[in-house]
């Protein structure tokens, strides 16, 4: 007796669009498809490891593709693991393909248009991309070491049934009804077409099976169509760039082509060999998804692992790629494998060759490598924190946007270095949320005024990670807003003397801070905040604030610019009239402008706009001044 369930309502909302609308890529599913039974396969052969008597001698391991025009059926036939009716209740019956996930949230980010559409193609949606072509799916299936199989159909509209059916093989048939305008997949040119494109890399041969009759004869040939060649046991010279090409976009699903190919292998004490790609750009998708990280594990050949993240850090998960060894040993579980040493010494290597790529990419291809930085920059980052022994490799592949470089072009901290001016003792830098707004702060202006460059850290990553920048080859890094940080420039005695009574009134007036006082880091702003080196910088806070954490408060300390003509009038008023109502607004008005140049939020801003106007009206009020110099802020 069938029985009939309901999809999930994450499902049901996927398989409403797969089945309602149009498609240019609609072709992916065989390559969908394929990856699945070569997945079945792969896991009943390491399964079979231990219990080599389950395969009852059948280890002729093939995908089969059959057109079957009277019917209007393709179906496509694995001998691998199989699946057991709570199986297929929970794999058939729920999203568990990674990139459905992705695609669902992409499909709510681009809304309901065509454009989300287009995106199917690029993600592939796993055993549901069936319904692409097909208005019925019915999968026959039987787990390796169980004798009951199970008749899974549906027509995607939101129900399937489920019943116990006969099926003398182990292993699984995908039987798609080809809807009327997808004819065209049972066509046996196009299936050798979608398979060379698509599937050409899958290591088990995917076999078209055609049913052909001469002179009343019927005649079964099956014919291995994908080239399945193990491409990283071949010796690099004689894989092709195409051939690389090829397998990384089976691989990965990625539309473009890698940035790098890395294809080595080690000998000597051990021996593995390693085929990695560094992705050129993000691919679709990947923000949304939970982050993935390690590389295909095989032992001889087979796939004893989809991410071992052992041979990887977790920095580096931008890498694709495989590795092989077959000093590992095949009959133990995966855990076991997890703990082997050689995984560590295979990530040591893999580490090392992944890191000189890049140097190599940043010194060779510097536009390439630009974008590659652009798209995985910040995560490559996390190796600063994480990975002490490379900390000054990857210093060495930062870029960085910063005071002297014109908009949009980047330096590296080793070009920093080699055009410090003579006398300048630190690395400077300066944390903030854009290059651009960096450029305008304050805190720059003596460096500008000196020559000397300062480093923009506008990464979100960033603020967590300046620390373990410094020391870069023996050179401290400074931030450029710390109150020790002036280059130099000395306040004189004089100045000083003038400017007290006023840098005392100030502070009576602005609680907020623990010292005013007057400083050369100005040339021409009138204020600006600076902390000392104990204090949490103003931008961390503010991210730290966003993410929802209680920072204790640190008092600041408010520099004034005595060359200003706004700090100097203000003095004159004060010496002249201390009672001066005017003095104690001017005051906050100095300190709300040094929190608006950097950034930080105002803590009163209808005070702020009171003032603010109150200057417009007093102002607009008397007789038009002569003009003053604009560059004065
Ligand atoms: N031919 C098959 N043989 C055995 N199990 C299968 C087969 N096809 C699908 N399945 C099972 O159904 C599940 C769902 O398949 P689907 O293609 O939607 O996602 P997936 O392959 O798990 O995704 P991902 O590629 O992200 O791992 C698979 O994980 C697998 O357990």
């Amino acid at each position: 007796m069938a029985e009939t369930l309901e999809f999930k309502a994450e499902l049901r909302q996927l398989l409403h669009i797969i089945t309602h609308s149009l498609y240019t890529h609609r072709e992916i599913f065989l390559r969908e498809l394929i990856s699945n039974a070569s997945d079945a396969i792969h896991k009943v052969r390491f399964d079979a490891l231990s219990h080599a008597d389950l395969l009852q001698g059948d280890t002729d391991w093939k995908i089969r593709v059959i057109p079957q025009a009277d019917a209007g059926t393709l179906t496509i036939s694995d001998n691998g693991i199989g699946m057991s009716r709570q199986e297929v209740i929970e794999h058939l019956g729920t999203v568990a393909h990674s990139g459905t996930r992705a695609f669902l949230q992409a499909m709510k980010e681009a809304g309901k248009g065509t454009e989300a559409l287009g995106l199917i193609g690029q993600f592939g949606v796993g055993f549901y991309s069936a319904f692409m072509v097909a208005d019925r799916v019915t999968v026959r299936t039987r787990r390796f070491d169980s004798t009951e199989a199970v008749c899974w159909q549906s027509d995607g509209q939101g129900t399937y049934t489920l019943e116990s059916c006969d099926k003398p093989q182990r292993g699984t048939d995908v039987i798609l009804h080809l809807k009327d305008d997808a004819r065209e997949f049972l066509e046996p040119e196009r299936l050798r077409e979608l398979i060379r494109k698509y599937s050409n890399y899958i290591e088990f041969p995917v076999v078209l099976v055609l049913e052909t009759t001469t002179d009343g004869q019927k005649k079964v040939t099956e014919e291995i169509v994908n080239q399945r060649q193990a491409i990283w046991l071949r010796r690099k010279q004689e894989v092709t760039q195409q051939e690389y090409e090829e397998f990384y976009k089976a691989l990965t699903h990625d539309t473009e082509p890698p940035a790098e190919v890395i294809h080595y292998a080690a000998e000597g004490k051990h021996e593995f060999k390693v085929l990695a790609f560094i992705p050129a750009h993000k691919p679709l998708g990947y923000d949304w998804r939970e982050p993935q990280c390690g590389l295909r594990l095989y032992i001889q050949r087979v796939l004893i692992m989809e991410r071992c993240d052992k041979v990887l850090p977790f920095y580096l998960r931008f890498v694709e790629g495989v590795v092989d060894s077959s000093e590992l040993p095949l009959n133990v579980s995966r855990e076991q494998i997890q703990a082997h040493p050689l995984l560590d010494t295979i990530q040591k290597s893999v580490v090392k060759t992944v890191l000189d790529t890049l140097a190599w990419m940043k010194s060779s291809h510097f536009d390439k490598y630009i974008r590659f930085y652009q798209n995985f920059g910040s995560i490559l980052k996390e190796g600063l924190a994480k990975d002490w022994n490379n900390r000054d490799k990857i210093a060495d592949l930062l870029l960085f946007e910063s005071l002297q470089t014109p908009a949009g072009q980047y330096l590296t901290l080793e070009q920093y270095l080699n055009k410090m001016p003579k006398g300048q003792e630190a690395i400077y830098y300066l944390l903030g949320e854009s290059a651009e707004s960096l450029r305008r702060s304050p805190h720059v202006e003596a460096f500008r005024a000196k020559g000397y460059d300062v480093l923009f850290l506008t990464d979100p990553i960033d603020a967590f990670i300046y620390p373990y920048l410094s020391p870069y080859r023996g050179q401290r890094l400074l931030p450029a807003d710390r109150a020790d940080s002036l280059p130099d420039g000395e306040v004189s005695w004089e100045e000083r003397d003038r400017f007290a009574a006023l840098v005392s009134f100030v502070k009576d007036q602005v609680p907020e801070v623990a010292e005013v006082r007057l400083s050369r880091r100005l040339t021409e702003s009138a204020a600006c905040l600076v902390q000392d080196q104990h204090a949490t910088p103003p931008h961390v806070r503010r991210l730290l604030e966003r993410l929802g954490q209680e920072v204790p408060p640190d008092k600041r300390i408010l520099e004034l610019n005595p060359q200003h003509p706004a700090v100097a009038a203000l003095e004159e008023l004060h010496r002249r009239a201390p009672q001066d109502p005017r003095l104690a607004e001017y005051a906050r008005l100095l300190y709300e402008q040094a929190l608006v140049a950097e950034g930080s939020p105002l803590p009163d801003p209808p005070g702020f706009f009171r003032r603010l106007n109150e200057l417009i009206r007093r102002d607009a009020a008397s007789p038009a001044p002569a003009p003053s110099s604009p560059s004065s802020p």
